[in-house]
């Protein structure tokens, strides 16, 4: 995946620049880059949005984005307002032609027609198409354009499909960048490194010496300001359907030939085509779904989903998926896919378990060997081993860890998954957003999950806000054989 760090300049369109996504992370995504050099000085910044709002306006409005979202050590006046100076605001409803397009062709046509333009769609994907056709209309839509869609593309294969038909009418695929934030964490990217730069990984990566992987991503947030989209949605559809499948897809994947977007993607759609179906009759015992209770966090008592949201509803803020590979590779190895919303910690995590160690010497003393790639926060690798107990008199084992930190070999902070996907995108560099058929097919696994959820056929489980999740999902890794990392001893 080695790219030039340099951008020609270019202009981002952002449509959807007053929502809490731009403010809270393409802005300063941008600013960081325009910090470290990233960002040429013709590049400009065009917020779009159908608020009524003069340029002023909108500069006061990102200025305390930054103030508010920068972290303190990037916080730079001179360089804040260096990064205003770049952005422009246009009032405009995408989804009408009648609208203000002229305003928005004003501000384009100061820039050399072959100037890089990206289109930024940071709203609601049912507008994808319609501002789309918008811009084919007014012939903004020039070869050096790209797009850049949102999640969540679609709430279904259905719906998916018809975001995808609806954009790709009036953008070429290679034009098309969806992002999948989690491909953005530097961390995400660590799994291909360590599986495929250390021989000692490589060797051993497969059903013959893998038991399980565990893929988790907790948060301790509830719904925060979003319940109207997130009731909508659900864990399974915001997080496991395209995150935690792509983490999947790259711990699974075939060794790509070279580490061209094409090369990797074809990789790891072919290990979401290879995912064993759930058929809806397995799905109760392949899956746990479960909602929070009041609860407490911190000393604090926080209430449960239904009181933040006010009303009844069947909408899941905890996942689990089983899921399995079918290739040689992971021969009925499980993957345990899991989300939680109101959880004991934030953690995102892989956790390979090994098989125990076969040798007769230790007889049943030797643990399993352990991978733990946390992606964040506290980013970093751990590797659990037997080692010798130095102060037992026979010979005894402990437990060992041998652990790293993904850090940049600088100091400086790990940049935000945005800060990369926004550049990739102006440098027309696709290998960390997600191909059509890798959408269509993620959405093809967990289609028949959701629908027998969505008919109320799994029972819902129950978990106090603030603890790890239920009952239920502890019982159902158990019946394969496995625990959850954190009940393990090491
Ligand atoms: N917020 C987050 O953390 C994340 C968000 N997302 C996704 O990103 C998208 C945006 O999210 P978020 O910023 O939270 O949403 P918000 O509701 O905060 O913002 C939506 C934005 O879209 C604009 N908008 C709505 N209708 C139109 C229209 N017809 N033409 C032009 N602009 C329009 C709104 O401005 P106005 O009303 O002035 O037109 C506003 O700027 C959503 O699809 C969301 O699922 C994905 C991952 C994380
Ligand atoms: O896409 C989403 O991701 C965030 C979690 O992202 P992370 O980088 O903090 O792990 C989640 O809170 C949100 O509900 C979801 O839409």
């Amino acid at each position: 995946m080695a790219h030039s760090q340099q951008t020609a300049p270019f202009d981002y369109v952002i449509f959807g620049a007053t929502g809490d996504l731009t403010m809270r992370k393409l802005l300063p995504a941008l600013y960081n880059q325009l910090r470290i050099g990233h960002v040429p000085e013709e590049a400009r910044i065009i917020g779009t949005a159908r608020s009524s709002l003069s340029r002023e306006d909108y500069i006061t409005r990102a200025r305390e984005a930054l103030e508010t979202f920068l972290p303190a050590q990037h916080r730079d006046e001179a360089l804040i307002e260096r990064f205003l100076k770049k952005i422009h605001y246009v009032t405009l409803d995408g989804t009408k032609s009648d609208h203000n397009w002229d305003e928005l062709k004003a501000v384009l046509d100061q820039s050399p027609a072959d100037r890089i333009r990206v289109f930024y769609y940071s709203t609601a994907p049912q507008l994808f198409e319609a501002i789309s056709e918008n811009l084919h209309r007014f012939g903004f839509i020039t070869p050096h354009s790209r797009v850049v869609l949102e999640k969540p593309i679609g709430t279904d294969s259905a719906s998916a499909r018809a975001i995808n038909d609806g954009v790709s009418r009036f953008f070429e695929e290679g034009q098309i960048f969806r992002i999948d934030h989690y491909l953005g964490k530097e961390t995400v990217q660590d799994i291909i490194a360590l599986r495929f730069a250390n021989p000692l990984f490589s060797a051993v990566w497969s059903a013959e010496h893998i038991q399980s992987i565990q893929i988790t991503a907790a948060e301790t947030v509830g719904v925060e300001g979003r319940a109207a989209y997130y009731d909508t949605s659900g864990a399974l559809r915001d997080m496991i359907q395209n995150h935690l499948l792509q983490v999947l897809s790259l711990c699974a994947m075939e060794a790509p030939a070279d580490l061209e977007a094409d090369t990797v993607r074809d990789a790891k759609v072919n290990v979401l085509k290879a995912l064993r179906p759930i058929p809806e009759d397995k799905v109760a015992s392949e899956t746990v779904r479960a909602q929070y209770v009041k609860g407490d966090m911190n000393g604090k008592p926080v209430p449960g989903y239904l009181e933040e949201l006010g009303e009844d509803s069947h909408t899941e803020t905890y996942a689990v998926m089983r899921a399995y590979v079918d290739t040689p590779r992971w021969k009925d190895v499980p993957f345990y896919i899991r989300t939680a919303k109101r959880s004991t910690k934030k953690v995102s995590e892989v956790v390979v378990t090994f098989r125990k160690s076969a040798s007769a010497l230790f007889g049943t003393s030797a643990a399993t060997n352990r991978l733990v790639i946390r992606l964040q926060p506290d980013e970093g690798f751990g590797l659990a081993l037997n080692i010798k107990n130095p102060s037992a008199a026979g010979f005894e084992l402990q437990h060992g860890t041998m652990s790293g930190k993904f850090a940049p070999a600088d100091g400086s902070l790990i940049p935000d998954s945005y800060e990369r996907l926004m550049l990739d995108a102006v440098r027309g560099y696709p290998a960390l957003f997600i191909r059509r058929d890798e959408v269509e097919a993620a959405w093809a696994w967990v289609e028949p999950t959701l629908k027998t959820w969505a008919a109320n056929k799994v029972p819902m489980a129950h978990y106090a806000a603030g603890s790890y999740g239920p009952e239920e999902a502890r019982r159902f890794i158990a019946t394969t054989g496995d625990a959850w990392h954190e009940d393990m001893a090491d």
